[in-house]
């Protein structure tokens, strides 16, 4: 898929990805695989720690959420948030298309508008698909073995 198209120069098509990603499961990979054929090359930001306000802690450090999901296949390239300013590392990534995932409390249209007054253009989409397994998500998983090892 390329933009701006010419013999000498085609430009690929940058795709962003972001959450905390703990305990890594196949709705990780279902969002991770929508997102990527938005385009060429998948980025992906994995959330601080610091940063996430609105669940329990992940259970697995930074480090070594980033080093899962730099691993897997499908992502070109994966780096950890800001741990103060969100825009920070949009800016240095300059994304074409920012995918949000099915649950993800950000608003497309805000979020292209904020970026749009920081003088950065860039869509904003939503993988509406979710994939539905009982293990399909890690507080789910976190239930699970809390229930196993209080039996
Ligand atoms: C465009 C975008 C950029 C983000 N940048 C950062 C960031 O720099 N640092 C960070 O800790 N979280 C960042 N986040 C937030 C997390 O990646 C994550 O989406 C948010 O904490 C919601 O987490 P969840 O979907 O994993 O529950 C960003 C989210 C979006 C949508
Ligand atoms: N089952 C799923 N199907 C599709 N996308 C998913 C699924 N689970 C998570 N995602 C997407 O993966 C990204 C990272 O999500 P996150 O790390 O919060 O996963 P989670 O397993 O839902 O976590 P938690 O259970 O703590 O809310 C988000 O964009 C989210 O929408």
């Amino acid at each position: 898929m390329f933009i701006g198209g010419s013999i000498t120069g085609d430009v690929l098509v940058r795709v962003l990805a972001t959450g905390t990603f703990d305990l890594l499961h196949p709705g990780h990979i279902h969002y991770l695989s929508e997102a990527k054929k938005l385009g060429d090359e998948l980025y992906v930001i994995v959330a601080r720690e610091s940063m996430i306000r609105h669940k329990p802690r992940p259970i697995i450090t930074d480090e070594q959420r980033l080093e899962m999901v730099s691993s897997l296949k499908i992502v070109d390239n994966a780096l950890l948030g800001s741990e103060s300013d969100i825009f920070d590392p949009i800016m240095q990534i300059m994304p074409d298309i920012i995918a949000l995932g099915y649950d993800q409390g950000f608003d497309a249209s805000q979020l292209e508008n904020d970026l749009h007054s920081r003088g950065f253009d860039c869509k904003v989409v939503r993988i509406d698909s979710s994939l539905e397994c009982s293990l399909c998500g890690s507080a789910k998983i976190v239930k699970k073995v809390l229930e196993r090892y209080q039996e």
